[in-house]
C-alpha cells in the first residue's frame, strides 16, 4: 500500500532556525569512486548517507573495494576506503542516481569481467546515449544505448568527441576514471553547451587534489593523462542545493535561517543560492557566530560528526567556513534568471517564484527533462495543480502571480520536487506531497529537519 501523502506544515509564523546540513551528494560520490581508484587505502569523512550514497557504497564493493566505516550517525560517516583488483561479474542498481549510471561505468569497463547495469523505472529513461558510446570507442564492449546494459573492457582510452549538452555526469564520468585508462582520455566537447559547469570543475578539482593532471586550458576539450589517483583523506562539504528549500523557507515566512559551515569557496553549485535568493528579495550574510544550541536543526543523530572535530581539510573540503545567513520580509520577488549552470536548483527557484508578487522567467535548463522526472513538465504540472500559472517554454518556465490553494503535489520520484511542494505548503494551506520519502535519495532525514526548522519536535 502506498504510503500516505504528507502534509506539508503551514508556517503561522517567521521561521527562525539553523540548519546543519550533512554532506554534499555530489562530493561525497566523486570522493568515494576516486578512493575505490587510488593507489593505496583513504578516508572519506563526513560522506552523505543516503540513498544515493548508499549506491554508489554499494556498487564499489561490488567492484571489489573494501569501504569500513571509521565513524557514523545516521546521516553521515567517515568511510576508510582500500581498493582492491576491480572485479567483474558484479551487478549494479543505480536507483535513479545519475552520478552512479554515468560515473562507475568507466570503472565497471576496467573490470575482470563484465559488469550489468540496471536501475529503477525511470532510470531507463534518463540519457546514457554519449557516455556508453565514448566508452564503446575508447574500447568498451556494450549491449544496450541506455540501462539496462552490460559493459566489458578494458578500454584503452584515447580521444573521443561527444555531445555533453544532455548532462554534465557524460563529462565527469568520462574523467574520473580516465587516469587509470592505458592512454589516459581526451574529451571533446561538440554541441550546444555543457550544463552545470560547476560539477565539471568539481570533477578537475577533486582529480588534480589527487594527483591527476587535467588540461582543461581549451574551451570544452579535456584532458586526462594516465597515471596513479593518489590516495587521500578528504572531508566532505555540506550539501550547499539541500540547502536550498530550508533557506527558501527564510523567504517565503519573512524569517531568518543560518546554514553553519558554508564554505567560503567552493565548486558546488547552490553556492549561487547566495545571488539567487538576493534578487527574490532575500538578506544574505555570512557571520562567524556559533549557532544558538537550542535553535539548532541537524539530523536527528547525537553522534554527529561535526566539521570542528574532522581532520585537516582537503582542496574540496572547506578551508575556511562561516555561517551563511539569510532572512526574508516575506515579499517575494520575481526573478529572471538563467540556470544552465546550477539547474539542479531549479525546483526549489520554481517554488520560490510561485509564491512571488510578479513574474519569473526561468530560462537554460531544457537538460531538466532528463533528470529523475521531466522536471520542467513536473513543475509546471503540480503548481498549476495547485491554481498556480506556470508555462513551460522550450528551455525553462514562465511562473506569473496567482494566489494557490491545497492539493496534492506529486513528486515523482524526484527528491527535488518533494522540497519544492514543502516550500509552497509553507505558504499554503493544505499542500500534501506524495511520496516524500522520496527525499531519501540526498537527504533521508528531511522531514525531520523540516518540522525541526519549524520548531515543532
Ligand atoms: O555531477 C554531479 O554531481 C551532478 C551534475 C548535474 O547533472 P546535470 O549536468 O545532468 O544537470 C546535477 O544536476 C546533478 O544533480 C549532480
Ligand atoms: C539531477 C540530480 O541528480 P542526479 O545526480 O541523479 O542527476 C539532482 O540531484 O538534482
Amino acid at each position: 500500500m502506498p504510503a500516505p501523502h504528507w502534509p506539508a506544515p503551514t508556517a503561522t509564523t517567521p521561521v527562525t532556525a539553523t540548519v546543519t546540513l550533512p554532506g554534499s551528494k555530489s562530493v561525497t560520490n566523486r570522493a568515494l569512486l576516486l578512493a575505490a581508484l587510488a593507489d593505496g587505502p583513504g578516508v572519506v569523512r563526513q560522506a552523505l548517507r543516503s540513498r544515493d550514497a548508499d549506491l554508489m557504497v554499494a556498487a564499489l564493493r561490488a567492484l571489489g573495494t573494501t569501504l569500513e566505516p571509521m565513524r557514523e550517525s545516521a546521516a553521515s560517516v567517515d568511510w576508510r576506503v582500500t581498493p582492491g583488483p576491480i572485479r567483474g561479474g558484479a551487478h549494479i542498481d543505480a536507483g535513479l542516481a545519475g552520478t552512479v549510471m554515468r560515473f562507475v561505468p568507466p570503472m565497471a569497463a576496467l573490470a575482470d569481467g563484465p559488469v550489468s547495469f540496471d536501475g529503477d523505472p525511470h532510470a531507463r529513461k534518463r540519457p546514457m546515449g554519449p557516455i556508453l558510446d565514448a566508452l564503446r570507442s575508447l574500447g568498451a564492449r556494450i549491449d544496450n544505448d541506455a540501462l539496462p546494459f552490460t559493459i566489458s573492457g578494458p578500454p584503452v582510452g584515447g580521444e573521443v568527441t561527444l555531445d555533453a549538452s544532455g548532462s554534465s555526469q557524460f563529462v565527469s564520468g568520462l574523467l574520473l576514471t580516465a587516469a587509470r585508462f592505458e592512454k589516459g582520455v581526451t574529451i571533446r566537447h561538440v554541441g550546444p553547451p555543457v550544463p552545470s559547469q560547476p560539477h565539471i570543475e568539481m570533477t578537475v578539482e577533486m582529480l588534480r587534489a589527487a594527483g591527476v593532471a587535467v588540461d582543461d586550458g581549451e574551451p570544452e576539450v579535456w584532458r586526462v593523462a594516465p597515471g596513479p589517483i593518489a590516495a587521500r583523506d578528504l572531508t566532505v562539504e555540506p550539501d550547499l542545493s539541500n540547502a536550498a528549500p530550508f533557506l527558501a523557507a527564510a523567504l517565503v515566512t519573512g524569517g531568518t535561517v543560518t546554514i553553519p559551515a558554508w564554505p567560503a569557496r567552493t565548486t558546488q553549485p547552490g553556492d549561487a543560492l547566495r545571488g539567487l535568493l538576493t534578487a527574490m528579495g532575500a538578506t544574505v550574510t555570512r557571520s562567524s557566530a556559533a549557532a544558538t544550541p537550542s535553535e539548532s536543526v541537524s539530523p536527528a543523530d547525537s553522534k554527529a560528526v561535526s566539521p570542528a572535530d574532522s581532520e585537516p581539510a582537503s582542496l574540496v573540503a572547506s578551508e575556511a567556513v562561516s555561517d551563511l545567513v539569510v532572512t526574508g520580509t516575506g515579499e517575494i520577488t520575481g526573478i529572471d534568471a538563467d540556470l544552465h549552470e546550477v539547474g539542479e536548483l531549479t525546483p526549489t527557484i520554481a517554488a520560490i517564484a510561485a509564491l512571488a508578487s510578479t513574474p519569473s522567467r526561468i530560462r537554460g535548463v531544457s537538460h531538466l527533462r532528463g533528470h529523475e522526472t521531466d522536471r520542467l513538465a513536473a513543475l509546471a504540472t503540480e503548481i498549476n495543480r495547485l491554481g498556480g500559472d506556470v508555462e513551460e517554454t522550450d528551455d525553462g518556465l514562465l511562473i506569473r502571480p496567482r494566489p494557490l490553494h491545497g492539493g496534492t503535489f506529486h513528486s515523482y520520484d524526484d527528491h527535488r520536487m518533494a522540497t519544492a511542494g514543502a516550500v509552497i505548503g509553507l505558504a499554503v494551506p493544505g499542500v500534501e506531497v506524495e511520496n516524500i520519502a522520496t527525499t531519501a535519495k540526498t537527504l533521508p532525514e528531511f522531514v525531520q529537519m523540516w518540522a525541526a526548522m519549524l520548531g515543532s519536535r
